[in-house]
């Protein structure tokens, strides 16, 4: 039997200027990877920081490792990791001055700890280096060092790619998939790019304006999400789309920006598709099955999917 690490009934969040959580109900369990998906405003950071203690619920009820009351939630606390937002560390100290100044405020007294955790993040060979003059990636993956301080059972993180290069969104995936897969953390993400997300998460929850929307697995998503066919051809776009309508009988062929046409698998005879190109010679200079999309799935839920 899985343990539920995080579980909320009803949870809301009421700001004077207006709604930030509604009835939320969710739950998140021991190992999970999951994906908290939502435009800007939706209220992720709103549960992240509730889950933390750091915003009071208006309403509803949360557990943490099934603990429920006030002083059980504070020590059930003790065994998450958080990013929330950005990192606080100092830009006059080290890494390890760093990571020193956490162990005191956490109350942790291994005094390896720090040491570990940097190798774990791929800093351990930062030394001296002021964390003021640390890229975002590397502040990123030390406030993920941070949050690893005092061994989570579950990490919750907002945004924790948000701003870095492609290279340094790789390094966090790496970062995190170690955690999943061989040390067994539960984790809680927020991202934007889904693509990312994609990558990593096991289950989706969709938050829109304060509400869960729909929660999804990644071998769900895979049956359910549509394959698309997209071709990419040197004649004028329009005209070819506009073709393939009248001649495919479909309303769902669109031209993307990337310039290339666009239309779901599902109902389409390959071979006719291929013929009609041919007979009509227009030069097909790509032609790709693209897999399921998280990124169009959330596109098409909230609709605003474009086709
Ligand atoms: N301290 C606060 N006081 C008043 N309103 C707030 C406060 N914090 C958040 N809100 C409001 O609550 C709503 C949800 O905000 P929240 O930061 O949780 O969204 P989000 O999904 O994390 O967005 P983003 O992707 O931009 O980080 C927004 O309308 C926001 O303006």
């Amino acid at each position: 039997m899985t343990a539920t690490v995080f579980e909320a009934e009803g949870l809301s969040k009421e700001y004077p200027s207006g709604v930030a959580l509604d009835q939320l109900c969710m739950s998140i369990e021991a190992g999970d990877v999951y994906g908290f998906v939502g435009e800007n405003g939706a209220g992720k950071t709103t549960l992240m920081r509730i889950i933390g203690g750091l915003v009071h619920p208006t309403a509803g009820r949360m557990a943490l490792f099934g603990e429920q009351s006030k002083e059980r939630l504070a020590s059930a606390r003790r065994r998450i990791g958080f990013l929330i937002e950005r990192p606080s560390l100092y830009p006059h100290m080290n890494a390890m001055e760093n990571l020193g100044f956490y162990c005191r405020i956490f109350g942790i007294r291994d005094r390896g700890r720090g040491a570990e955790v940097l190798k774990l993040v791929g800093l351990d060979e930062a030394g001296p280096k002021k964390t003021g003059e640390y890229s975002l990636g590397m502040r990123q993956r030390l406030g993920i060092a941070v949050a690893l301080l005092n061994r989570p059972e579950f990490l919750v993180l907002d945004e924790p790619v948000n701003g870095l290069d492609p290279a340094g969104i790789v390094e966090v995936r790496h970062i995190l998939e170690h955690l999943s897969h061989e040390q067994g953390v539960t984790l809680l993400i927020s991202s934007h790019i889904l693509s990312e997300l994609q990558l990593l998460a096991g289950k989706y929850g969709f938050i829109h304006q304060g509400r869960l929307i729909q929660e999804i697995s990644a071998a769900e998503l895979q049956q359910t999400a549509q394959v698309m066919i997209c071709i990419s051809t040197s004649s004028p776009a329009a005209a070819v789309a506009e073709m393939l309508r009248q001649e495919l009988r479909r309303g769902d062929i669109r031209i993307k920006q990337t310039g290339e046409i666009e239309l779901p698998r599902s109902g389409v005879d390959l071979e006719r598709l291929m013929s009609l190109l041919v007979q009509r010679e227009i030069p097909v200079d790509g032609f790709q099955l693209t897999a399921p999309n998280l990124e169009q799935y959330y596109m098409d839920l909230i609709g605003g999917g474009g086709r």
